[in-house]
C-alpha cells in the first residue's frame, strides 16, 4: 500500500518521482485537474515520464491543433534523461518526418536507444522489426525473450510459442495466463517449425538489419481489368499479422461506417462488426514497416493512405454491401476535393482459421478469401477519380470463428492527417 500522504510530501518538497507518482494516483481517482498540474510541475523537474505524458496529449489533439514542434522539444528533453518511452515515440516521429526531418535508419537508431534504456515494448519490437525487415526469422529470439522477462505482454506471446526460449512449463503457464488475461486472438499453441535461431544475435546488429529498406512486395495476380482487383500472397508474414491483431485488439470498438442514406458517420447496422483504427500514438516502426509494404502493395504513395484500419468480425458478423468511394454530398466534399477519392482499397487477412466471411462482389461474379497475410486490392474509381459503381462489395457473413481483416483506403491525393 503506498501512503498517500507521504507521496504528496514528497512531491510537495520537489522530488519529480514523487509528484509524477502523486499525478498518476490522482488521475486514476479522478482529479484530473490536479493531476495535471503535478504532471506539469514533474515535467519541469525534468522527470522524462511526465515530459512524455505532455507531449502525448499534445500529439493527441485534432491534427490541426496538434503542437507537433512542442512535442518534438519535449521528447527531446525527456531523451536526454534517460526516457525509454520517449525515445520510442521520437523513433516514430523521425519515421514519419512529423516535427522532424524524415530518416528511417535514424528512427531505428533511436529505437535501439529505447533498447538500450532497457523499454521492454521497445526491445519486442526492435527484435520483429529486424526479423522481418531481414527475412532471418528468430534472429530477436534473445532480445524478445528478454522484452518478455521484463513483463511485455505481446513479447509474452510470442515468446510462449516458439519453443526453446522458455522452458516448457514455463510456457505453459504463460499461456493459461495469458488466455485468462483475454489474449486469445492470436493462437498461443507451440510453433511446430524448425528453429533456426541465431540466438547470440547482438542489439548493434538487429538495429543494423532493422535499417535496411523494405523489400519489394511479391508478384500480384491479377483478377479483373477496369476496375482493376489483384491478389498478393503472403505479402505479411504470420508474425507480422499477429503484431498487428495485437496492436489493434486493445483499440476495438463498435464500428463507425458512413452511412450511404445519412451521410453520416453512424453506429449503423451496416458493418456488425468491430473496429479499430491504428492512430499516430498506436504507431510504432514495426507497424510502420507494415504500413509502408502497404502502400507498395497498393501501388500508391504512403502520405495517401489513411489509417490502418482493422475489423473483427464473429460468427453472425458482416458487412452489408457497399462501396467504398465517398458519396459527394456537402459533409465530405471538401475533404474529397482536397484528397481526391477513396481510389483503392487494400485488405489483408490477418488470420484465416473461420467459416464464411469471404469478400463478395456480386456484380463482378469475383469472390475473395485470404489465407493469412494475403493482400486483396481493388479500384474503386478509375485514375482519375470516377467511381466505378460495379466495386459494390461486401464481407460475409462469418458462420464459424472470428474473422480479423486489415482495411486500408488510399486517396488519389495526399491524406496524412496532421498535414
Ligand atoms: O470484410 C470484408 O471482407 C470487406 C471489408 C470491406 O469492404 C472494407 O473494409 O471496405
Ligand atoms: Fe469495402
Amino acid at each position: 500500500m503506498e501512503n498517500l500522504e507521504e507521496i504528496e510530501a514528497l512531491a510537495r518538497g520537489g522530488d519529480a518521482a514523487s509528484q509524477y507518482r502523486l499525478a498518476a494516483l490522482l488521475e486514476r481517482s479522478g482529479q484530473r485537474d490536479a493531476a495535471r498540474e503535478w504532471t506539469q510541475k514533474a515535467a519541469d523537474a525534468g522527470h522524462p515520464g511526465a515530459l512524455y505524458t505532455i507531449a502525448c496529449e499534445l500529439l493527441a489533439a485534432r491534427p490541426e491543433e496538434m503542437r507537433v514542434d512542442e512535442a518534438v522539444a519535449l521528447l527531446t528533453r525527456a531523451r536526454q534523461s534517460g526516457g525509454g518511452a520517449a525515445m520510442r515515440l521520437l523513433a516514430v516521429l523521425t519515421a514519419l518526418g512529423l516535427g522532424v526531418k524524415q530518416d528511417w535508419a535514424g528512427a531505428v537508431a533511436l529505437l535501439g536507444e529505447a533498447v538500450e534504456a532497457g523499454h521492454p515494448a521497445a526491445m519486442r519490437e526492435l527484435a520483429l522489426l529486424a526479423e522481418s525487415i531481414s527475412g532471418r526469422r528468430w534472429a530477436g529470439a534473445k532480445l524478445l525473450a528478454a522484452a518478455a522477462r521484463k513483463g511485455d505482454w505481446i513479447a509474452l506471446a510470442y515468446a510462449a510459442r516458439r519453443p526453446g526460449l522458455m522452458s516448457e512449463s514455463e510456457a505453459a503457464m504463460t499461456r493459461a495466463s495469458l488466455r485468462k488475461r483475454g489474449v486469445d486472438f492470436i493462437s498461443l499453441d507451440p510453433l511446430t517449425e524448425d528453429r533456426t535461431a541465431r540466438p547470440d544475435i547482438e542489439i548493434e546488429d538487429l538495429v543494423s538489419a532493422a535499417k535496411a529498406s523494405p523489400a519489394e512486395p511479391p508478384k500480384k495476380d491479377i483478377l479483373h481489368e477496369a476496375p482493376l482487383l489483384y491478389r498478393i500472397p503472403a505479402l505479411l508474414s504470420r508474425d507480422e499479422c499477429d503484431y498487428v491483431i495485437c496492436a489493434s485488439a486493445p483499440l476495438l470498438t463498435p464500428s463507425l461506417v458512413v452511412d450511404p442514406e445519412k451521410s453520416a458517420a453512424d453506429h449503423a447496422q451496416y458493418r456488425t462488426s468491430d473496429g479499430a483504427l491504428i492512430g499516430l500514438l498506436d504507431l510504432d516502426l514495426m507497424l510502420i514497416a507494415i504500413y509502408r509494404r502497404l502502400a507498395a502493395a497498393a501501388e500508391v504513395d504512403w502520405g495517401n493512405c489513411e489509417l490502418i484500419g482493422v475489423l473483427r468480425y464473429r460468427a453472425g458478423q458482416e458487412y452489408k454491401p457497399h462501396r467504398d468511394y465517398l458519396p459527394e454530398d456537402e459533409n465530405d466534399y471538401s475533404e474529397v476535393r482536397r484528397t481526391g477519392q477513396r481510389a483503392r482499397t487494400l485488405l489483408v487477412a490477418l488470420n484465416d482459421a473461420y467459416a464464411g466471411g469471404a469478400t463478395v462482389f456480386p456484380e463482378l461474379k469475383i469472390e475473395h478469401k485470404g489465407r493469412t497475410g494475403d493482400a486483396f486490392v481493388f479500384e474503386n474509381t478509375t485514375a482519375s477519380g470516377v467511381p466505378y459503381p460495379e466495386t459494390l462489395h461486401a464481407g460475409a457473413p462469418v458462420i464459424k470463428g472470428e474473422k480479423w481483416l486489415l482495411s486500408l483506403w488510399c486517396r488519389e491525393r495526399r491524406f496524412w492527417f496532421w498535414d
